[in-house]
């Protein structure tokens, strides 16, 4: 083990956890929440409401991503990118995370350094400071985030407070991770803006506390597929809810990808994960932040999550484990 700077042919190994440590965190900008950054025990951060919002999401290897089909910049993006959109979802505004990375000894040293520069990177566009983590041995790529957030003196927006007589509305992107996950899934790189979606997705961060300050009864971002997480969303509310089609923009370039692989493209819109949109409650249409979309509305529980009024009848999201 070495603790000095990294060679093209150093493995993790070679270059040791606390060479890694050292070469990841140095030079590191941090936000004015980070009190303690990284190297002790702990990291100490800024509460400046009072209420901390935290969650957590691991991404592993061969499960949310493969190394062969995403940079591992993407993949340090994207263990980034799915925690900020759960801090987001509840109307808050990320500040923190910490970042454990699990991997096998004969990880280059390199891989390490961009999956972490990945981390950085996602990190840093939303101004959250990197302010800790863990790096140990495993079978398999893992990466594990921790998020902070804050509430910024509002209320949390929980999954339970949708109402019947709301409407539903979503910002940002349906169905591009599904696409680009069905394309590498046959073996093809292209078209490159589908498959990138898959690396790594670009949830609209800022239009979480938007919504909360637009009176957002409910919200959820969309990890497993649409109509699984407005299934979440109408359980933890004990309401209905029905998904209109015709307000549902299907993306030409969906539409083509769709035809070149004999898939219906609606369905990656209903049922695909991964793009890590907004999905909310309103009271009224006229609410509405920029970018949010109707797409339905809530009734009464006895239906479920429906689609133009009748029950979907293929699967409505991702299962780990079925
Ligand atoms: N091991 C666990 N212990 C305690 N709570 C858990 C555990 N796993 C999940 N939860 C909680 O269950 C709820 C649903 O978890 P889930 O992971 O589905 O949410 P999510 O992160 O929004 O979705 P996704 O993981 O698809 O991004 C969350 O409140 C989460 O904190
Ligand atoms: C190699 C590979 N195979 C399958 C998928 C698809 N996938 C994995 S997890 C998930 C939902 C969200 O998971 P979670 O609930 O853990 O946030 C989806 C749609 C992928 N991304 N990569
Ligand atoms: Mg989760
Ligand atoms: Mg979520
Ligand atoms: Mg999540």
């Amino acid at each position: 083990m070495t603790d000095g700077p990294a060679s093209g042919t150093d493995t993790v190994r070679t270059l040791g956890e606390f060479g890694l440590i050292q070469q990841v965190t140095a030079g590191r900008a941090q936000p004015p929440t980070t009190l303690l950054g990284p190297g002790d025990d702990a990291a100490v951060v800024a509460a400046p409401d009072g209420r901390v919002v935290i969650t957590t999401d691991a991404l592993v290897e061969g499960v949310h991503f493969r190394l062969d089909w995403s940079t591992p910049r993407h993949v340090g993006r994207k263990a980034v990118a799915v925690n900020l959109a759960d801090i987001a979802a509840m109307g808050a505004v990320a500040t923190s995370v910490v970042v454990a990375l699990a991997c096998p000894p004969d990880t280059p040293a390199s891989v390490a350094a961009e999956l972490m520069d990945g981390v950085a990177a996602e990190a840093a566009r939303a101004g959250v400071g990197v302010v800790g983590g863990d790096m140990v041995r495993a079978e398999n790529v893992v990466l594990s985030v921790t998020a902070l957030g804050d509430l910024g003196g509002r209320a949390a927006v929980p999954r339970s407070g949708a109402r019947p007589g709301d409407i539903v509305a979503v910002c940002g992107r349906l169905g591009w991770a599904a696409a680009g996950l069905a394309v590498l899934g046959r073996g093809f790189r292209s078209p490159v803006s589908v498959v990138n979606a898959q690396r790594c997705p670009d949830p609209p961060y800022a239009s979480g506390p938007e919504a909360a300050r637009a009176g957002a009864t409910a919200m959820i971002d969309v990890s497993d597929g649409l109509l699984a997480d407005l299934g979440h969303l109408a359980t933890a509310s004990d309401v209905g809810i029905d998904v209109r089609t015709d307000r549902l923009a299907v993306a030409e370039r969906l539409v083509d990808v769709g035809t070149a692989l004999g898939a219906d493209p609606l369905h990656w819109v209903l049922t695909g994960g991964e793009d890590h949109a907004l999905a909310a409650t309103f009271p009224s249409f006229a609410d509405l932040p920029e970018g949010w979309v109707t797409i339905g509305s809530v009734v009464l529980p006895d239906t479920g999550v429906t689609v133009d009024g009748t029950p979907y009848r293929r699967e409505s999201g991702w299962q780990h484990w079925s």
